[in-house]
């Protein structure tokens, strides 16, 4: 019997796009589509399938005839086995190129939206270095190279405290330097990993569910504020307060200490309790004056300098005089709320996660704000008719809602209530062009402002602004 998925090779075939999910497209001889992830643009390559599908396949780059002018010498030395930033080896221009088209695509043939000129792609001024958040995670068991594997050299300690492998849940790779973070985040991580194994402190072990130490994860905000939160298995009060000790005199400038001692399968912390350790059980934030104070489970995002030009593009789109009454519909922690409520007779933020909308109460007090208020629960069961008629019809209605995009409800509700403007920021637009082709009846896409937050990745977000035909 044949085999289904046997493996084929394809000489001499030149890639020819950037896809979705990061990777890259060839064309095979039979005239079918083959999703590469290992290849740019311009490189001309012999490639091994990995899977067949009906209008596909999946492949891999195994011989390279020719390199793509498109490509750069990658800047992370961990680039090809971690799966953090998969586009680091194409220049910033040419990704940047590939999201504005992606967007494009997916507007004009997804949603079959009529464009108006799209405002050209806005890079972020930080191409590396740009995250204000990362999460390492501790394991026993370090994802070994070949070369490793290979040698006759007896492999020591396999502690390491890095990333998972790309769909590996149990294997992590030890990450020594990181170009996502500013310092002193490889810093802490590198001593809190090498203290740590001097010591003896048991790293995590995903398969056996065993050792004490699970994630590091850190914040590092424009202020200079920094948080780290520590994340142990079990509750060992010695072994515990020795790392912590070490973290405080070692790096006095932590301004916030926190750990959780979490003894679940899954390492989510926001079902567990955070105990500050030291300092502060928060951190600060800035934009344009206003403060936003971020505890170890609020949402912020995450590139806080691109973060301020989204804001500012989503307020200029909604173009608002002072006596609007603004919707920001997905609000999270509220910040485009308060982004805007200075140039809004009143704004409305609703989000699902109650400890969000308590950040964003708080905030807008310690910033002064009076106009805001802010309601809790799903979208779609929220923004009803009777919420409306309590709070008024809104003249501008911003949206930025997660990956999925808005429920169908929360669109026909839109529909139904049929503001002047609406402000979509997205972070997927594929989503967006099917929300905006059901807007479509009534709206008409005025302005369209991609903006890189994610550089070094195939992640864009973007801005559109409807207005009523
Ligand atoms: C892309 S974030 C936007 C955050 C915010 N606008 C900002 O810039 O910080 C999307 C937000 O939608 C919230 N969310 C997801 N599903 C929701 C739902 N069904 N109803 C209400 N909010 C939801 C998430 O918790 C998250 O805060």
């Amino acid at each position: 019997m044949a085999r289904k998925n046997k493996k084929q090779v394809f000489e001499n075939i030149e890639v020819i796009d950037a896809g979705a999910k990061g990777k890259s497209i060839a064309k095979a001889p039979d005239g079918k589509i083959i999703f590469l992830s290992n290849a740019v643009p311009g490189d001309v390559v012999d490639i091994q399938t990995t899977k067949k599908r009906k209008a596909y396949y999946e492949g891999s780059a195994i011989v390279f005839h020719s390199k793509s002018d498109k490509r750069v010498d990658p800047a992370c030395k961990h680039f090809g086995t971690c799966g953090g930033c998969k586009w680091q080896f194409m220049g910033y221009e040419h990704q940047l190129a590939y999201k504005e088209q992606e967007v494009v695509n997916n507007l004009t043939r997804l949603g079959k939206i009529e464009l108006p000129t799209v405002t050209p792609i806005l890079g972020s001024e930080n191409q590396f270095f740009y995250r204000n958040k990362m999460e390492f995670s501790f394991s026993d068991s370090r994802w070994l190279t070949l070369e490793e594997i290979q040698s006759d050299t007896e492999i020591g300690n396999r502690n390491a405290l890095g990333f998972h492998i790309p769909g590996m849940w149990d294997k992590i790779l030890d990450i020594d330097k990181c170009h996502l973070q500013e310092d002193p985040s490889n810093a802490i991580r590198n001593k809190v990993k090498t203290f740590a194994t001097e010591n003896n402190l048991p790293f995590y072990n995903a398969r056996n569910q065993s050792g004490f130490l699970r994630t590091l994860m850190m914040r590092i905000v424009s202020t200079g504020e920094i948080m780290v939160l520590i994340q142990f298995f079990y509750e060992d009060v010695k072994k515990r307060t020795l790392l912590l000790d070490y973290i405080v005199s070692e790096f006095p400038e932590i301004t916030s200490l926190q750990y959780v001692v979490n003894t679940k399968g899954n390492d989510t912390i926001y079902d567990q309790e955070v105990v500050c350790y030291h300092g502060k059980d928060y951190i600060e934030e800035e934009m344009e004056g206003l403060r936003f104070k971020i505890n170890a489970k609020s949402f912020y995002q995450t590139n806080s300098k691109q973060a301020y030009e989204l804001y500012k593009i989503t307020r200029d789109f909604a173009g608002l005089t002072g006596n609007e009454l603004v919707y920001d519909l997905y609000t999270g922690t509220g910040t485009i709320a308060q982004f805007v409520a200075k140039k809004a007779k009143k704004v409305i933020g609703v989000e699902a996660v109650p400890e969000a909308i308590e950040d964003a109460k708080e905030n807008a007090k310690r910033n002064n704000i009076d106009n805001v208020a802010f309601y809790v629960g799903d979208m779609k069961k929220v923004f009803t008719t009777e919420f409306i008629a309590t709070h008024g019809k809104p003249e501008v209605v911003i949206t930025d809602p997660p990956r999925d995009g808005m429920h169908k409800d929360v669109v026909g509700q839109l529909l139904n209530i049929s503001p002047n403007k609406i402000v979509y920021v997205s972070c997927n637009s594929a989503t967006q062009a099917r929300d905006l082709s059901l807007l479509d009846s009534m709206y008409k896409v005025t302005k369209v402002q991609p903006v890189d937050m994610f550089p070094q990745t195939h992640h864009v977000e973007n801005v559109v602004l409807l207005e009523k035909r």
